[in-house]
């Protein structure tokens, strides 16, 4: 594994020339992948698994994502099947379910996970907060991660587009002593560029923090207190949009995410480098608590417990649906959809 240096402190990285792709199906070509669940990350990994060349199938129940895999070309009787009979058998048994089914179809799948198989999951959730989900795997099989560090819809696509999504991998029991080879084909497997190593815990508690946190819900309360001041100031939707969200994901963020924040920095003009820098601080100070106690709510489980008690709802996709009718319904985000019509790529 390389030894790279992150920003002072070293750490291992796999990367795809040390662990090419014909290694990692040399290690699992005597394996049937059965991926549960079809969902986000189900077809992402699924499919690029099936264009690798690895001999996956899928366990799905009816519905409108069983059709989904079909029309993805999963066979009934062949490639497609109920989760008990994937999980029958598939020798690498995958938890692609929500967070929410895992523990609740976790004692239809356990009868299934039988000596020498292997247990997978892209999140730390089940293991972590075992005392609140109920999932604790039997001792005599394998128990490995990884997760994609972003929406299982861009691993597709980027994997498509010939590029990778990093990912995070980790391993919680080794009963064949075969787990590290294993979890680092199955990353390679499913597109992944490179892989970092982690804890069951860490991925668990950062991958919670950060989607709460910066990648979603800081986000958009940011940008949202900023639409709202400009448009309480007189300033029209176009306005308001463009100067909190359009410039950020059209220009600025390409920069930043090509070459580092100092680089976006310096193709702005010294009014924005002047009035930025002095008003980052302000920013940061009024936002670390909020991280802090976002960290804390985490690393106790109330944010694991909150989530196991609002999806186990049976009413809990018809009130999330109405949430996120409400943001694509609000002002701003009904200024967006004509904002992106205006970009010239979309005439
Ligand atoms: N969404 C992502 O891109 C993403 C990224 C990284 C990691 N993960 C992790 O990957 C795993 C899967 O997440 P996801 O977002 O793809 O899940 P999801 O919410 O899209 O659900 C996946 C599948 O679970 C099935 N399901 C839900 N409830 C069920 C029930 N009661 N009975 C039977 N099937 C049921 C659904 O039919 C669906 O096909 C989770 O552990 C998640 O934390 C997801
Ligand atoms: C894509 C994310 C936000 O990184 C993932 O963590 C998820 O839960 O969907
Ligand atoms: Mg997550
Ligand atoms: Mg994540």
């Amino acid at each position: 594994m390389a030894e790279l240096n992150f920003g002072g402190v070293i750490e291992t990285v796999m990367t795809r020339e040390e662990f090419p792709l014909e290694k990692a199906r040399e290690i699992l070509k005597n394996e049937t992948i059965a991926v549960l669940g079809y969902g986000v990350q189900g077809p992402g990994q699924a499919c690029n698994l099936r264009d690798n060349g690895f001999n996956v199938i899928v366990g799905q129940r009816q519905g409108k994502t069983y059709d989904k895999a079909v029309a993805d070309g999963w066979v009934p009787g062949e490639t497609l099947f109920s989760l008990e009979e994937a999980a029958e058998k598939g020798t690498i048994v995958c938890m692609l379910l929500s967070d929410a089914a895992q523990m609740q179809l976790w004692p239809t799948i356990k009868p299934y996970l039988t000596p020498g198989k292997t247990l997978y999951f892209s999140h730390g959730f089940a293991i972590n907060w075992s005392d609140r989900t109920g999932v604790v795997p039997p001792k005599d099989i394998d128990v490995i991660m990884v997760a994609p560090k972003g929406s299982g819809t861009s691993l597709r696509t980027m994997f498509l587009e010939g590029r990778g999504l990093n990912s995070s991998y980790a391993i919680y029991q080794d009963a064949s002593g075969k787990a590290l080879d294993k979890v680092l084909a199955f990353g390679i497997g499913i597109g992944s560029g490179y892989l970092f190593e982690t804890t069951f815990k860490r991925e668990a508690t950062s991958d919670l923090t950060g989607e709460r946190g910066s990648l979603m819900g800081a986000i958009q309360g940011l940008l949202l207190a900023q639409y709202e001041v400009l448009r309480e100031n007189g300033h029209t939707p176009s306005e308001a949009f463009n100067e909190t969200v359009e410039e950020l994901t059209q220009s600025l963020m390409p920069l930043f995410a090509k070459n580092g924040m100092d680089w976006m920095y310096a193709n702005c003009s010294t009014t924005a480098q002047r009035g930025a820098l002095d008003w980052m601080g302000p920013f940061h100070d009024a936002i670390k608590p909020v991280v802090q106690k976002l960290y804390q709510s985490v690393v106790t489980g109330n944010e694991a417990q909150i989530s196991i008690d609002s999806n186990s709802k049976p009413d809990y996709r018809v009130k999330l649906e109405a949430e996120l009718k409400a943001l694509h319904d609000s002002e701003m985000w009904r200024t967006a959809e004509t904002v992106r019509k205006l970009r010239p790529e979309n005439n």
